[in-house]
């Protein structure tokens, strides 16, 4: 496979100084990154999370050419990014959820016109774009309106064309759906997933909603502390959590709690009970034990919530 993005043990040390006194202040370092290793193929589609402070937006600068690393390699289509940022900066594109790259008193098509100068972009290549990205944004009737009157949904299809005018190959997403309304956030998970099938476009996407990882990447990357906790499909995040799932079970009626030995009871409601198993284990001979000693009627299989997967994680991590 085509390793688009590698980094190879790159650190990042922060010298802060900190107050200690009336007129003291103490320097301290904070490494926001910390060894961290991982490759990105071309053509995927990679979540990128974790906490707050955990180091995804310091990675990401990093991945811009913005933040230069205190240590280890880092490419990006084979570009040094602190190096040559300029360069870079004609093959990414970057998109931050809480900040708008667009002219703020300027009606919306203003910034592209001059994205279009920016990045020298070709005029035949520049007006298909466009076309192309303003009819799958819908963003055809809001290109003379002032970015400032647009709403929070219809800013954020205006920035992520604005990110992909010039054709990069891998986009940087920041927080896209934050704030968003429902239907806001179905439109710009539709046209990313068709972005990315359609284009073959790179895409490192940070999120804090896990409905966007799970509606859209394969793949995901847990970070804490600038280290990577965890790197594969989404599925794997239960089984890396420990986490467990729950069985429900309705029995003809209410009896006290069942005893099994692979699960325990957490709930009990009338005939209706709770059962807790680890989620890397089949339900089928807990089922089977179940149905052959006590008078069933109905069950279900519920899977973990991967929000509570994932504060597990955090949570054990902090205690080891
Ligand atoms: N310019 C800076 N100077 C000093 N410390 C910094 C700087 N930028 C980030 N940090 C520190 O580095 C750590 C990682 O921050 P970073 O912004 O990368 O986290 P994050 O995962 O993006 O968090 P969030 O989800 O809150 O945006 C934090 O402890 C933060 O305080």
């Amino acid at each position: 496979m085509d390793d688009f993005i590698v980094l190879e043990e790159v650190e990042k040390v922060f010298s802060v100084r900190r107050k200690t006194g009336f007129l003291k202040r103490e320097r301290h370092d904070v490494r926001a990154v910390d060894s961290l290793s991982f490759t990105v193929a071309r053509g995927e589609m990679v979540g990128y999370i974790g906490p707050n402070g955990a180091g995804k937006s310091t990675t990401i600068k990093m991945l811009t050419g913005i933040l230069t690393p205190s240590g280890g390699r880092l490419r990006v289509a084979g570009i040094d990014p602190s190096r040559e940022r300029a360069r870079l900066a004609h093959r990414i594109g970057v998109v931050f959820g809480q900040r708008t790259t667009l002219w703020w008193d300027l009606p919306l098509l203003d910034s592209y016109r001059l994205a279009h100068r920016m990045y020298r972009i070709p005029d035949a290549r520049y007006r298909e774009n466009l076309d192309r990205l303003v009819e799958l944004l819908e963003l055809r009737t809001l290109l003379d309106t002032p970015v400032r009157q647009l709403s929070l949904g219809q800013r954020m299809r205006g920035d992520i064309a604005a990110a992909l005018l010039h054709d990069p190959e891998v986009l940087y997403l920041d927080e896209p759906t934050i704030g968003l309304d429902v239907v806001s956030k179905a439109k710009v998970r539709g046209f990313l997933r068709e972005l990315n099938a359609a284009s073959g476009t790179t895409v490192l996407l940070t999120t804090h909603d896990l409905q966007d990882i799970e509606q859209l990447c394969s793949r995901v990357m847990v970070i804490d502390h600038g280290r990577l906790m965890y790197d594969g499909p989404l599925t794997g995040l239960h089984e890396a959590g420990e986490s467990e799932r729950t069985l429900v079970v309705d029995l003809e009626r209410e009896l006290p709690p069942v005893d099994v030995p692979s699960a325990r009871v957490v709930r009990v409601e009338g005939p209706r009970q709770w059962l807790a198993f680890p989620a890397g284990q089949s339900a089928a001979p807990l089922v089977a034990d179940l149905a052959a000693r006590y008078p069933l009627v109905d069950l279900s299989v519920r899977e973990p919530d991967i929000e509570a997967v994932i504060a597990k994680m955090y949570a054990e991590k902090a205690v080891s």
